[in-house]
């Protein structure tokens, strides 16, 4: 079966969630079914840069993954686009084979049997600043397929976003929860203003644990600090 990959790279540090700042390798599956109005992976998911997706067997792209780490086995992360879309089975059981352990994030629309082959799932389902519509029972068919880690991680842009989250949670309230505050520019040749970022984190965590909501981890994008929109770290 082959893969659409948009991009293999790292080692780098996982920028996001319950693994932040674990060094990791980066597989960037090419394709979504969702049009987020602020996506910071359009590269990965606007068909106008499908030409620049390579056709991958499964053993292509996991001997990348083991030239990029130095064959030092390390966690995966597959990401996207959606890489629900596609058959990572085949990865992952190359790797789990070799000691390597693998990561998924995905919005949750596409249940697929390998989650249960991961070691952690990332559910990033969709607030209203998106534009997009989450079908819960397409995202409870995730939860059950996955991992006993499987972790929530929401984007949050304003009120409303945070409002939803609430609600997200209340639904599936064993998933441990992550927010982290929406990034409005993602265009890769535009600066990061590192005090905007600081702006918006420091509003998320007033308008959480500030005001008594005690359950989620708030978290900034750590390579966004780091390296801005820049693609591939
Ligand atoms: C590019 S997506 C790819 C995986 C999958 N399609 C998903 O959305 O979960 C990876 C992560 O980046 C988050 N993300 C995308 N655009 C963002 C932005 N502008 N600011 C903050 N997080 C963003 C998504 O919510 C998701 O958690
Ligand atoms: N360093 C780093 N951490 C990340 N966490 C989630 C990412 C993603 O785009 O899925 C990402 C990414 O692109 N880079
Ligand atoms: S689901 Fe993920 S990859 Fe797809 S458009 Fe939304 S943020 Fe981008
Ligand atoms: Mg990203």
């Amino acid at each position: 079966m082959t893969l659409r990959i948009a991009e293999i790279f790292g080692p780098t540090i996982q920028g996001e969630g319950v693994l932040i700042g674990q060094p990791t390798v980066f597989i960037r599956a090419g394709g979504c079914d969702y049009r987020c109005s602020w996506c910071d992976s359009l590269h990965a998911v606007d068909s106008q840069y499908r030409h620049d997706w390579t056709p991958m067997q499964p053993d292509a792209v996991f001997a990348r993954v083991r030239d990029l780490s130095g064959g030092q086995p390390l966690t995966v992360s597959i990401s996207g686009g959606n890489p629900a879309i596609q058959d990572f089975g085949p990865v992952i059981a190359q790797g789990n084979a070799q000691g390597y352990r693998f990561a998924c994030e995905t919005q949750g629309s596409i249940p697929r049997d390998w989650f249960g082959d991961l070691s952690t799932l990332v559910l990033s389902p969709k607030p209203p600043s998106s534009g997009e519509v989450v079908d819960w029972d397409k995202f409870a068919a995730c939860v059950a397929a996955g991992p006993a880690q499987t972790i929530m991680k929401i984007v949050i842009f304003d009120e409303a976003d945070l409002a939803w989250a609430r609600a997200a949670h209340a639904r599936h309230p064993h998933l441990p929860l992550y927010l982290q505050p929406g990034n409005p520019v993602t265009d890769p040749e535009i600066a990061v203003a590192p005090q905007a970022l600081a702006d918006r984190l420091l509003w998320l965590v007033d308008a959480t644990v500030g005001r008594g909501w005690l359950t989620p981890h708030i978290l900034p994008q750590l390579h966004v600090l780091i390296w801005g929109n820049r693609r591939g770290v």
